[in-house]
């Protein structure tokens, strides 16, 4: 039962001027991913699926994708072995559900994909994510379990602690949440008031949220799914603060899923997205844990109460750090998935004409909708391929820190967190642009927009608020900029503070050279670093402590932040599309797509352009 492509969008498709294989196979990482990440939902629908054809498994798999099919009341009907599990005659949209239904449908896809992971003994993380994301196109109520909780047994885990609780995990034996955050605070993490004070007598932490604005707040899945939680809190020995330290913490019983005794948890309640993820609450009175649930890789407590310090008191924080770096990578799909429906829709929907009594035109034809759609498909290229290009950075830092070498470590802070800013607003921004462009269907939650949107824009807020995150990046910038004035060595990433020059070959008449474009980006990225420095250094000239001079310039260093992430992105995907061995008709496509990129956000911010000449 093959179904007819649009002939708008079929002629649209056949005006190609490159061989989108090329592209595709680029995108997912070659030719394999790419076949590996086609077979598996083909395989799962056909295991799971009888009278449907390839072709209505790719609608679906592409739907769901964007969740049109949630919308399109498509069913599967689930004829095998994985149907007495999934006892369900198929998916029913959740947008006509309340939060307790949704959570629940959204529960039991969840579980159903979970046995099937394991059962299909699915290893690759790509090839997981892809696999739950058919089945759970909105926010999963295990993400927490999948993203956070195992990295942070992995990475603050000593390698015991690591055998002991990772295989309970993989297995679904506990499902877990990261508890950091509290009513109180969320960004200010010396702030946490949880308290994990450590009793020599009995070898045991006992847990305390001692105020109402130290009660765990926003946890994901802490409102109903998770019975453990890997749990932030301040630890006190021999009665000393010792800063925040982790801690693996029972919740439910893991038979009845009962909360244990001196816990109190729950939903924290409806949320503009994200409605079938439970972020809940969490008090603990006087909850005892052992000693060996502290995660002791970096720092420890000895048995009778002495406290190992680590060596950076930073490493506590490289869970976050590795989770922003999953929020840079995704947000750029993010973007994708919602321009590609704007597009889709762009070329079928006729209104409106250009030339009176022409006939209503493709709305893709007026230049006001190409600037719209094409601007947003260059954003999400220039998004993704830079995520893989602060992958080999960030690999290449974790891989000197599993060694024990640190010195990379405010490089990597910097960049993550510079770019989950700048890539989340630029996401929020493009998306809600996408869903403009399609006027009122946009609107509709068939479209599969506004829930991309909803569900997605509070990657703005959580891993660390992006103005914070900007800060936190000027916090090295400024750092580099001060080295480059007194003619100091910087680190790699940053020595274009002392070389560049604006030496612009381009003329207004002449196409642009792309090597024009970086050193135009390269140049406005250090005016606003040293523009920053120099606010910085007349605060404290005006008398200012060091940290009121930071709040007095902290506009300009966000600003910095922001500049940076813009010239790593436009540098990233113009080397990447330059060096990627594309063939003639693909490379130049995307070089005028990266020109593009680059050439609107000059426009975007004329202002900076402007003032640097
Ligand atoms: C759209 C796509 C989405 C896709 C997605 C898929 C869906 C999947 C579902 C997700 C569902 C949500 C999941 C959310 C999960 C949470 O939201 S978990 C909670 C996240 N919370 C945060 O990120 C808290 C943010 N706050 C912080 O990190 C810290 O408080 C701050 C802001 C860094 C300040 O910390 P601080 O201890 O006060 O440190 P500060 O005095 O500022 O700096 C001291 C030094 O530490 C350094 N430092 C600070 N942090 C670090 C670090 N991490 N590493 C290294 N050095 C550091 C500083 O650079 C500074 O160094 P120097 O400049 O002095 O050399
Ligand atoms: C959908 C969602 C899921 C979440 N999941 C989890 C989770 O699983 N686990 C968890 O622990 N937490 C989670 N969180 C909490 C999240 O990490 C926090 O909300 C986030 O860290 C921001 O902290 P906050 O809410 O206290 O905001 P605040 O920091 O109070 O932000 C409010 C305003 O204050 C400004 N501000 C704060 N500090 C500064 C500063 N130093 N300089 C300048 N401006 C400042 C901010 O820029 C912002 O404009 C989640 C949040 C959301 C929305």
């Amino acid at each position: 039962m093959g179904k007819s492509v649009n002939p708008d969008l079929a002629k649209a498709r056949s005006q190609a001027t490159f061989d989108p294989a090329n592209l595709t196979n680029y995108l997912y990482g070659g030719p394999e991913k790419l076949r590996r990440k086609r077979y598996l939902p083909a395989f799962v629908f056909k295991e799971l699926c009888t009278e449907m054809s390839l072709t209505d498994l790719c609608l679906i798999f592409l739907g769901l994708l964007t969740h049109v099919s949630d919308y399109l009341g498509l069913t599967l009907s689930i004829e095998n072995m994985a149907a007495k599990e999934y006892k369900e005659e198929g998916f029913k949209s959740t947008d006509d559900m309340s939060r307790e239904e949704a959570y629940e449908e959204s529960m039991r896809r969840a579980v159903y994909t979970n046995k099937r992971v394991l059962q299909l003994n699915l290893q690759d993380q790509e090839e997981q994510y892809y696999f739950r994301e058919i089945f759970v196109p909105g926010a999963n109520p295990f993400a927490l379990h999948y993203v956070m909780f195992k990295d942070a047994i992995n990475t603050q885990g000593t390698e015991d602690q690591i055998q002991k609780w990772l295989p309970l995990a993989e297995t679904y034996a506990v499902t877990g949440t990261y508890a950091q955050t509290e009513l109180g605070h969320g960004t200010f993490l010396r702030g946490l008031e949880t308290t994990a004070e450590y009793d020599v007598q009995r070898e045991e932490f006992i847990l305390n949220t001692p105020t109402i604005t130290s009660s765990k707040f926003w946890p994901g899945a802490l409102g109903k799914t998770a019975n453990v939680a890997i749990l932030n809190a301040k630890l006190i020995t021999k009665g000393r603060n010792c800063g925040m330290q982790s801690f693996w913490v029972p919740l439910r019983h893991l038979e009845t899923h009962q909360p244990l005794p001196g816990i109190t948890v729950g939903d924290i309640g409806p949320k503009f997205g994200y409605h079938t993820s439970d972020n809940g609450f969490l008090q603990l009175n006087r909850v005892r844990i052992p000693r060996e649930n502290m995660l002791m890789r970096y720092s420890k407590v000895l048995q009778d109460g002495t406290f190992v310090p680590p060596e950076n008191d930073r490493l506590v924080y490289v869970p976050m750090t590795q989770f922003r770096f999953v929020v840079i990578g995704r947000s750029g799909w993010t973007l994708a998935k919602a321009v590609t429906v704007a597009t889709r829709y762009s070329a079928v929907r006729r209104q409106s004409e250009i030339t009176p009594g022409g006939g209503e035109v493709q709305i893709l034809d007026f230049q006001t909708q190409q600037h719209k759609l094409f601007t947003q498909i260059a954003s999400a290229y220039a998004m993704i391929i830079a995520a893989k290009a602060a992958k080999d950075l960030y690999d290449s830092a974790f891989s000197k820190m599993e060694k024990g070498n640190l010195e990379d470590l405010p490089m990597l802070h910097a960049l993550t967190s510079s770019m989950k800013a700048f890539n989340t607003w630029e996401m929020a921004t493009g998306v809600e642009q996408c869903r403009m462009a399609c006027g009122g269907h946009g609107y509709l939650l068939a479209s599969g927009i506004p829930q991309m949107y909803t569900d997605m824009v509070s990657a703005c807020t959580y891993e660390g608020e992006n103005t914070v995150m900007c800060l936190q990046a000027a916090r090295f910038l400024n750092k580099c900029q001060e080295a480059a004035n007194k003619g100091e060595r910087l680190p790699q990433l940053t020595r274009f503070l002392q070389t560049s020059r604006l030496n612009i070959s381009s003329s207004l008449d002449q196409d642009v050279d792309l090597n024009d474009i970086i050193a135009a980006y390269e140049f406005r990225a250090a005016t606003v670093i040293s523009e920053a420095n120099a606010r910085l250094n007349a605060g404290l000239a005006m008398g200012k402590s060091q940290s009121e001079a930071w709040n007095y310039a902290s506009q300009l260093l966000v600003k910095a932040a922001l500049a940076f992430s813009h010239w790593f992105t436009v540098r990233a995907l113009i080397e990447n599309m330059r060096g990627a061995g594309f063939d003639n008709s693909t490379e130049t496509l995307l070089l005028q797509l990266a020109k593009l990129y680059a050439l609107d956000g000059m426009l975007r911010y004329s202002g900076d352009f402007r003032k640097v000449g």
